[in-house]
């Protein structure tokens, strides 16, 4: 039998409890590739921590592990280490119909291949390999992938061999469920966040987000330092628009124009929202009046050039929009009430003179009226 080539000198006190040096030796390794996955951070460091354990501590040029999705019937990521290269699979994601990693999840049991030239479902990863074992990696009943082994000596995976690999693809196998479970709790909490922050007809922030943007930039006392610059998009005679075409075709107008505010709200720390209905805002720190404007007037060209048919508006035959712009001055206070009050009365003003135009917030004829906001 050849030497697997982890074992130690006799130690005499383990055996006289009956344990091996190889046993000792063992239970060092599994202690290690336990500390490795405990100190990990995240499921893609567990898996690459614990292979890099494997070929440091023991004789092996490769070793990976190949992790199933939930299904359990495709591979979805192989993280490896090695002394030698492993060639990459051109697939990123790949069926368990394949490979001798494919036959280990479909049957549940270890595969060992002696010989690599004459199995039929070898995958060469390097040519210079002779001899791959591969186990299963389960958990209370979840198989969650495969710890993959190969050697470039023939004889090298014996029964004791194969046992040590056994007792490791075990022993990570609790770690590799802990940090899984972790990583696709933390995908569903991070989708529940998305889902409650952000309009599903259009995928801009939603009200929520925008409310919540609105009143934490009015109230930073460094935002102070710089303009603040609010514009309300409106689509004009959008009921019209449904009406005439139907909702669905509304709904594909609403996407169109919600791009373009995206496009014009590109920069650091803007936003663009669906403020509700067929009205979007944008949000954009540090433009003065005379930008923003220039911006509104961009946006609304922008909007006509795109030329989404409108044979029923009062306006054009395409779709048009009305934008109202506030602007709070640096150094001028500034709540969210205030400065959603005055783009809507600009926004208001806008529509009042005829639609398909920019207004802005004339301080002169409404101070009064915003005085008690
Ligand atoms: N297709 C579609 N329509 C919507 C959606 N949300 C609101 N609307 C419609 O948008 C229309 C807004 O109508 P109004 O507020 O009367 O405004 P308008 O017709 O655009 O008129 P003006 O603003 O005065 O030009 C209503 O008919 C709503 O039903 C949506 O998600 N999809």
């Amino acid at each position: 039998m050849p030497d697997p080539g982890w074992r130690t000198a006799g130690d005499t006190d383990a055996a006289a409890h009956g344990l091996s040096a190889a046993d000792l030796r063992l239970s060092e390794v599994l202690a290690q590739v336990s500390r490795e996955a405990l100190q990990a951070e995240g499921l893609d460091d567990v898996l690459q921590r614990i292979v890099d354990c494997v070929v440091r501590r023991l004789p092996v040029p490769i070793a990976s592990i190949i992790l199933l999705d939930e299904s359990g019937t495709r591979f979805v990521r192989e993280v490896w280490a090695g002394d030698i290269p492993l060639a990459e699979l051109d697939m990123a994601i790949w069926d368990v119909s394949m490979g001798v990693a494919g036959r280990c999840a479909r049957t549940g049991k270890p595969q060992l291949i002696a010989d690599v030239a004459i199995d039929r479902d070898y995958v060469m990863g390097n040519p210079a390999v002779r001899s791959e074992y591969v186990v299963p990696i389960r958990h209370r009943g979840r198989l969650h992938g495969v710890l993959n082994i190969e050697s470039t000596d023939e004889e090298f995976f014996v029964a004791e061999t194969c046992a040590v690999f056994d007792a490791i693809a075990h022993q990570v196998a609790g770690a590799i469920h802990l940090a899984r479970v972790v990583a696709e709790l933390e995908a569903a909490n991070r989708k529940l966040r998305e889902l409650s922050t952000v309009d599903g007809l259009t995928g801009l922030a939603n009200r929520r987000c925008f409310d919540e943007r609105l009143a934490e930039d009015c109230a930073r006392p460094s935002g102070r330092d710089a303009p603040l610059a609010l514009l309300l998009v409106d689509a004009d005679c959008f009921k019209q628009l449904n009406d005439a075409l139907g909702h669905l075709h509304g709904d594909e107008c609403l996407r169109r124009l919600a791009l373009a505010c995206s496009e014009f709200a590109a920069g650091e720390g803007d936003m663009a929202a669906r403020y509700g209905g067929d009205e979007l805002a944008l949000l954009l720190p540090g433009r003065g009046e005379a930008e923003a404007l220039g911006i509104a007037e961009q946006l609304r060209r922008r909007v006509e050039d795109a030329a989404m048919a409108h044979p029923v508006s009062v306006v054009a035959p395409w779709m048009t929009v009305s934008i109202g712009v506030f602007v709070a001055a640096a150094g001028q206070a500034r709540s969210p009430m205030r400065m959603l009050s005055a783009a809507d009365r600009a926004l208001y003003a806008a529509k009042l003179q005829g639609r398909n135009r920019v207004a802005s917030w004339d301080p002169t004829g409404d101070e009064a009226g915003l005085a008690g906001i």
